[in-house]
């Protein structure tokens, strides 16, 4: 079997979209050194896009934030944005991404440089990951989610933008721990755990837990 299973004009992606194996480990990196040092490799670019949400869910989880990845037509979960062109510069990338994917309003959303939260680099894949975290209030998250359904690539690259469920039902693993359990690309599985984490939105051990409870419900499957 070819080990390029993605016709068409994909195909000269394919190798970097293949699910991530324990050898193809992420490493931090700074902005600078990848921008430098490594500005050879190929680099990609994506965005949280997140609010505050201090409402109660079921009358009884809060929902701590509102968090927005999306469904990809690959049928992995990710967070918007993508490929950096030859030449591009990386902010410009992530915005031309975003209008493309979710149809955001760059006149009032544009992701800037403040808004760059980490790089990792894959020496695996000769590739560095570049992430944004943007936070705006709930009214214009609602907005944001709105216009997604308009974007130029929703219906083919993106299936639809979606909330991370941040709470964790009775059961241990309903909730934000099965949420987990979904197939990610690239590092993003990583990144959400990191933006949690460092954005304050959960604790360690709140986290552990949840993680404890996703290895409950893959092994029930
Ligand atoms: O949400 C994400 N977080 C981290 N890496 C991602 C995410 N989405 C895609 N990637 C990785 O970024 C690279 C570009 O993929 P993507 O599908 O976003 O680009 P494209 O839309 O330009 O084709 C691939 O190596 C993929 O594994």
């Amino acid at each position: 079997m070819s080990t390029n299973d993605w016709p068409g004009i994909l195909g000269d992606f394919e190798h970097l979209g293949r699910p991530d194996q324990p050898s193809h480990q992420y490493k931090e990196e700074s902005y600078e050194h990848c921008t430098t040092a490594l500005e050879s490799y190929h680099h990609a670019a994506h965005a949280l896009i997140y609010a505050d949400d201090d409402s109660i869910k079921f009358k009884f989880y809060p929902a701590r934030a509102a968090i927005m990845m999306q469904m990809r037509c690959d049928g992995y979960v990710g967070f918007p944005g993508g490929m950096v062109d030859d030449g591009e510069n990386i902010e410009a990338a992530v915005n031309r991404e975003l209008r493309e994917e979710i149809g955001l309003n760059l006149k009032k959303y544009e992701i800037t440089k403040e808004d760059h939260f980490m790089s990792q680099v894959s020496e695996f894949k000769k590739l560095c990951l570049h992430f944004y975290v943007k936070k705006v209030t709930l009214e214009e998250f609602f907005e944001i989610e709105m216009d997604c359904l308009r974007a130029p690539d929703h219906g083919t690259e993106v299936m639809g933008a979606l909330r991370v469920p941040l709470y964790t039902m009775g059961d241990g693993m309903r909730g934000l721990p099965v949420f987990l359990a979904n197939q990610f690309i690239g590092n993003a599985r990583q990144q959400l755990i990191t933006a949690l984490l460092k954005l304050g939105i959960m604790t360690e051990d709140e986290v552990i837990k949840v993680l404890k409870g996703t290895e409950m419900f893959k092994s029930s499957l």
